[in-house]
């Protein structure tokens, strides 16, 4: 392929180094071509080089090219030991090229990096290469539609080969990771969940911190919601309202029912706010700072299904006999609610679900225009039938499986403590993002609780070939029908219930399980009796 005779032509024409697997210069043998002058006959001693060297440098020149010359001929005749040297001389250029680079990186380094010694190294590792311009590295990263693994990392294992405790440098493909979002690039909101290190995926931080609300200016607006039929409920809300308006200077909006009765006491409540149709209710999120609830759960999940989309932060004082959301003792209003109208206050966001039901009849469309909203669950059971529900189960585009028993629970974390704890599920910290599945009563040894990423979204299908409806129930209210055909579909909704804790999320949910429900609630075993020595 390179007859001996045409070498000398090859390199002064370019053809010699335009072959070669590599560039010479990037080992150090700069302006190659131009130092070669055939006019001097340079090239004539690669075949023959002088014994008195001209010039130390073209002497290196000639040395080099003819070995490679020579490796190359024989890689050309599929000589296997021809192709060891031209590997051999590629990882030569490799490690050369490294060693240059990191040695000119390092003196700015110096000045730069205060880290250790192995640090720098590690970075000038990483630097060299992020920097080179091999395909891999050259793609740009941090778009705006994901993060990318943009390191790379050196292994540290040692050239057995070359016996000099080199530290080999592997290159790690880097890569992209994107949020889809029902069918959209998005979520730079993960960015502070997820990060890389040296191309391996970490996590950065933590949604688990508690989240604190600080009020930017003073709430103007305040609005109660109170428990029917409760004599307690109503003093208290008469007595609220009044340090409210006189103390506070605050507008108080009550519901309609509300400020009948207050009325009844007294005129002196002809200022207090209130609506007249459903319509006005829709507005109320833009006209209230705050929503105080006077109850149990059952008056937070009314608050909650009130707002069909963002609902300002909601202070549940306790007048039920559970409470598990209502951590404020309505005692110690004042002081609670001076605290809250200052701020800062530590918040609990309790996802919703939104739920839509898809009738056989209308498929494809959407029976209700505005979704359902549950801040507990949404539970699908066979109502009045006597026969076993049969519900097929999908998430996202995969098949789960098949309910058949007495129902089915899709519960939000918050929703965990009650009818999903009744029916087995566990119970979840309401700051964790997930759904839970839960059957209820499933004719079936195996079927256990699942919790399901907040992200997924949730089909329960009535089957044709059901033998009976099944029914649909919103926070245990609603209840809609589901005929064979009929399909719910379920996920997580973007507008969360922000609810005021007393001490904070966790404080808060830790007491409501043990005080409210008596959890792992034994006798402590006395120390008097058999004991390890
Ligand atoms: N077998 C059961 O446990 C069962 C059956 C039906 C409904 N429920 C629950 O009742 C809820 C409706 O509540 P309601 O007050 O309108 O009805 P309700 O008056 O029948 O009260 C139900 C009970 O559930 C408690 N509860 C509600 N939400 C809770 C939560 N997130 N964590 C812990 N306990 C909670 C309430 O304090 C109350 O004691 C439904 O969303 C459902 O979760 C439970
Ligand atoms: N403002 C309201 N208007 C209409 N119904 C309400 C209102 N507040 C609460 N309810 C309903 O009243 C019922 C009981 O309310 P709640 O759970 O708050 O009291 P409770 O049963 O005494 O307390 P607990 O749930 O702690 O036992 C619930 O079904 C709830 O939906």
């Amino acid at each position: 392929m390179y007859p001996e005779e045409s070498i000398s032509q090859m390199v002064s024409d370019g053809r010699m180094t335009r072959d070669l697997p590599f560039p010479l210069e990037e080992i150090g043998f700069s302006n190659m071509s131009s130092s070669l002058n055939p006019a001097r006959g340079d090239h004539e001693f690669l075949e023959d080089p002088p014994t008195s060297a001209r010039d130390e440098h073209l002497v290196e020149i000639s040395e080099a090219l003819r070995t490679v010359a020579k490796a190359l001929r024989r890689v050309a005749e599929g000589k296997a030991s021809a192709q060891a040297e031209a590997a051999s001389w590629k990882r030569k250029y490799e490690l050369e090229k490294e060693r240059n680079s990191s040695l000119k990186h390092q003196e700015a380094t110096k000045i730069c990096h205060s880290g250790s010694r192995e640090e720098e190294t590690e970075n000038l590792r990483n630097e060299s290469l992020v920097h080179d311009s091999s395909p891999e590295n050259s793609v740009h990263c941090c778009g705006k539609d994901g993060i990318c693994s943009h390191e790379t990392l050196g292994d540290g294992a040692v050239d057995a080969v070359s016996n000099k405790q080199r530290r080999m440098v592997t290159r790690k493909a880097s890569f992209r990771l994107a949020w889809g979002c029902n069918g959209y690039s998005s979520g730079q909101h993960k960015h502070e969940v997820v990060s890389f290190e040296k191309g391996n995926i970490t996590t950065a931080g933590r949604s688990n911190k508690q989240i604190l609300l600080k009020w930017e200016s003073q709430p103007q607006t305040v609005l109660i919601l109170a428990k029917p039929n409760s004599n307690s409920v109503r003093s208290l809300c008469a007595e609220m309202v009044r340090w409210l308006k006189d103390e506070k200077k605050i507008n108080v909006f009550v519901e309609p029912r509300v400020k009948i009765e207050l009325l009844s006491e007294s005129s002196d409540f002809n200022l207090v706010q209130t609506w007249k149709n459903d319509d006005e209710i829709k507005d109320l999120h833009s006209k209230v700072d705050l929503v105080v609830t006077l109850g149990g759960d059952g008056t937070v999940l009314w608050a909650a299904s009130m707002f069909k989309g963002p609902i300002p932060p909601v202070v549940p004082f306790s007048l039920g006999s559970l409470g598990f959301m209502t951590p404020f003792q309505s005692e110690n209003y004042i002081e609670y609610l001076d605290a809250v109208l200052k701020g800062p206050m530590s918040i609990t966001l309790r996802h919703r679900l939104q739920c839509h039901v898809i009738r056989d009849a209308a498929k494809d469309e959407i029976e209700t225009e505005e979704p359902i909203l549950v801040l507990n669950e949404v539970t699908i059971d066979r109502g009045m039938s006597s026969y076993l529900t049969y519900l097929e189960c999908y998430c996202d585009s995969s098949f789960v499986t098949c309910v058949q028993g007495d129902g089915l629970i899709l519960s939000t974390t918050s929703g965990s403590t009650a009818y999903s704890l009744a029916a087995g599920g566990s119970m979840v910290h309401p700051q964790v993002p997930g759904i839970l599945f839960t059957p209820i009563c499933p004719h079936s040894l195996s079927f256990r609780p699942l919790i399901l990423p907040e992200y997924a979204t949730l089909r329960v299908q009535i089957p044709l070939n059901s033998r009976g409806q099944a029914w649909a129930s919103f926070d245990g209210k609603d209840r809609k029908q589901l005929a064979p055909g009929d399909a719910l579909i379920c996920s997580m909704a973007p507008w969360p219930v922000p609810t005021a804790c007393q001490v904070d999320s966790t404080n808060d949910f830790l007491r409501s399980i043990n005080e409210g429900l008596h959890w792992n609630l034994r006798k402590i075993q006395s120390f008097d009796g058999p004991r390890d020595l």
